[in-house]
């Protein structure tokens, strides 16, 4: 492995133009142009990104989500109210997120608070889910739950399937869509050179800073 491991090429995406000097105020504005350009260059799945939370011990897990949304406010993604991540959460809101653009050699670190966005927010997200993603959720096995078989879970998610057919307004009530909330958000731009540029902006409470810090 150590031999493989060292044979592979890193930061082999194209850079695309970046200015660091010329950027908006507002970080959000700045995750909203790189996931576009990132859409644009073909990065594969932009909108995957790692949670990572920590339990009441402090004990970190990290897993890979959709982004639901983005906005002034933050960053949306949605869940089971079930899952280890909603149970961290509830008892610490601190999370992080983090977005990494191999094609274009970009990582975002996301770090701030998360917050339950409620139940009409929560039903939105869950009947733009395809019938199949509905039926996945649905059924009826909470995430992290022991199963016997693969084939008892694709059972419950065919008897799943005709429940959400039967009714297409059927919103499964542990779903759940959640915020971060950016205290700070980093933007890293790899380079071939090594010059990387991180250009860092943590929140005042009134608006942001942001500073470039070595890499
Ligand atoms: C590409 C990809 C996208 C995923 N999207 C979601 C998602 O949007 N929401 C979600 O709850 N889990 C999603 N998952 C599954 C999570 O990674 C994870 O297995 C699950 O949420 C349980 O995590 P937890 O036990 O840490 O809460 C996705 C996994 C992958 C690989």
């Amino acid at each position: 492995m150590r031999e493989l491991l060292r044979s592979l090429p890193a930061l082999s995406g194209t850079a695309p133009a970046f200015d660091p000097d010329a950027v908006p105020d507002d970080p959000l504005a700045l995750f909203a142009d790189w996931f576009t350009t990132a859409v644009e260059r073909g990065v594969p799945e932009p909108h995957a990104a790692t949670l990572a939370t920590a339990d009441v011990a402090g004990q970190p897990s990290a897993r890979v989500l959709l982004l639901k949304d983005v906005g002034p406010r933050g960053f949306a993604f949605a869940t089971d109210a079930r899952s280890a991540k909603v149970a961290d959460l509830e008892v610490n809101p601190q999370a992080a997120l983090n977005f990494w653009w191999q094609g274009v050699i970009r990582q975002v670190r996301v770090t701030g608070s998360a917050r339950y966005l409620g139940e009409e927010a929560s039903a939105v997200d869950f009947l733009a889910r395809s019938p199949a993603s509905r039926a996945a959720a649905a059924a009826a096995v909470p995430p992290g739950q022991g199963l016997a078989s693969v084939t008892d879970l694709r059972d419950a998610m065919t008897r799943s399937r005709t429940r959400v057919e039967e009714d297409p307004a059927f919103v499964l009530p542990t779903w759940q869509a959640w915020l971060v909330v950016p205290d700070v958000v980093e933007f890293w731009q790899g380079c071939a050179d090594r010059a990387h540029v991180r250009l860092v902006y943590r929140s005042t409470g009134q608006g942001w800073v942001h500073r470039l810090v070595a890499p």
